[in-house]
């Protein structure tokens, strides 16, 4: 069954909009598996404006079930934290400088040496590496040849379309992940996932390992309550 990891960054942006400590973005992580998620996902920025580097550490310490820790490596604070805190899984984000959200994934072909040398690092430290990527074969090759255990497949463009005509909206995603079966890549995947579109992604892509989920998810948590919010979303995922 696939997994659902709870990015908690959302609790961390709550929090930061007032100083203090609440919500207790720590508490946010332990309950999310208290809950039934079954890992936490944080996704620290350069600039710490959600998740801080200091929360990181504390969760590392904190949380029995998977840690996944996203971001882009070419910050050598991000490579530093990682190498420390030693998550279950770092996946690998080419966030450019001042971005609102992810926005793209790797162009694996152009970034291959530098992907191949870095995911290393990782990996000797004992660290299971994702990359982030769009669906689109090229990428998917090109990821098989960095090295890495696993790919995260980029669904903003998915859950965009979904409403429209959701077979189109899938097709590339579905050859995409047909393409990292053959290879041998793990298969992850997240942005803008909901409630709306998880479900008929789950059961459509092969090999799913992993779904993150963040943004909608916190928001449902609002209206619904948090521990409810992460059952409804396990659920798509049976
Ligand atoms: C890689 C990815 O899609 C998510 O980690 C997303 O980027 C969350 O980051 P923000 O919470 O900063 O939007
Ligand atoms: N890797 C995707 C993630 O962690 C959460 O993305 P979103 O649900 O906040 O869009």
């Amino acid at each position: 069954m696939t997994k659902l990891s709870v990015n908690i960054n959302k609790f961390a942006t709550l929090r930061n909009s007032r100083g203090g400590n609440n919500p207790d973005v720590l508490k946010a992580a332990i309950d999310a598996e208290r809950f039934g998620a079954d890992g936490v996902t944080v996704h620290p920025r350069p600039d710490e404006r959600h998740i801080r580097y200091s929360d990181v550490r504390a969760i590392k310490k904190n949380i029995t079930t998977e840690f996944n820790i996203e971001g882009n490596c070419r910050e050598q604070k991000f490579v530093d934290l990682v190498l420390e805190t030693k998550p279950h899984q770092v996946t690998l984000v080419p966030d450019a400088e001042g971005q609102l959200t992810s926005d793209h994934g790797w162009d694996t072909v152009k970034h291959r040496d530098y992907l191949r040398e870095m995911i290393q690092v990782f990996q000797q430290a004992g660290i299971r590496v994702s990359i982030f990527v769009d669906p689109v074969i090229e990428m998917v090759n090109g990821a098989a040849e960095t090295g890495t255990n696993r790919i995260e497949l980029y669904t903003e463009a998915y859950a965009r379309e979904y409403a429209d005509h959701r077979e189109k909206a899938i097709a590339p995603y579905i050859t995409a992940a047909q393409r990292a079966n053959e290879l041998m890549l793990g298969i992850n995947a997240g942005h803008d996932l909901d409630l709306t579109n998880l479900a008929y992604f789950s059961q459509n892509i092969p090999g799913l390992l992993e779904v993150s989920i963040g943004h909608a998810l916190i928001s449902d948590a609002l209206y619904l309550g948090y521990e409810n919010a992460i059952q409804l979303y396990k659920r798509q995922l049976k």
